[in-house]
């Protein structure tokens, strides 16, 4: 693999000899896998914690993302429940990775030290919180939650049609 660009430097400990120090699988990754310490079976809709057997200190200014692996989620339905999991700087305690069966039919089984998410570090910006009466205009102003058309409204109206799908995103351009 060829040398990293800048990389920042993060103090990690292995709370499990076997686990391997993450690294990334290709030089422009965003992620390093994350192995399972634990096998485990989830049955369809189950979900469970699983130990990564790693700690790390990031150093200020910095969080690390627990995202899916897509290949997993492709293929087993497996899903993270709060994805992406966030892991402050300051957490020293074990990482753990949320997940949960979505098949609606088959069981994921995982083996101990199986790949089961990636971690991403990210800078994160800090901001301080000004409170004011009023919010400065702009072009979107309070719309959300599908004001620019295509699908359903979250109150559950289907906005004058019967049925809700995510196909009138297509139909409507
Ligand atoms: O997928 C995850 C998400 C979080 N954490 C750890 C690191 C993070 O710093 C800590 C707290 O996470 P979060 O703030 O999301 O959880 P909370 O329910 O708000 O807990 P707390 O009250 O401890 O902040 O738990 C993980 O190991 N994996
Ligand atoms: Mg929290």
């Amino acid at each position: 693999m060829s040398q990293l660009r800048n990389p920042v430097d993060v103090l990690l400990r292995r709370l499990d000899p076997d686990v391997p120090v993450p690294s990334y699988a290709h030089p422009g990754d965003a992620g390093v896998d994350l192995v399972t310490t634990e096998a485990a079976e989830l049955a369809p809709g189950e979900r469970t914690v699983l130990a990564t057997g790693v700690s790390i200190a990031l150093p200020d200014g910095y969080a690390a993302f627990v995202h899916p692996r897509s290949g997993l989620a492709a293929r087993c339905g497996l899903a993270l429940v709060n994805a992406p999991g966030t892991v402050d700087a300051g957490y020293r305690g074990e990482i753990k990775v949320i997940v949960v069966n979505l098949d609606p039919r088959e069981s994921v089984r995982f083996e101990k030290y199986d790949r089961i998410a990636q971690l991403v570090v990210q800078q994160v910006e800090k901001v301080r919180f000004h409170e004011v009466a009023e919010l400065p205009g702009s072009a979107r102003a309070e719309g959300g939650f599908g004001s620019t058309g295509g699908h359903a409204a979250v109150d559950g109206s289907t906005g004058g049609n019967e049925y809700a799908s995510v196909g009138r995103d297509r139909e409507g351009q």
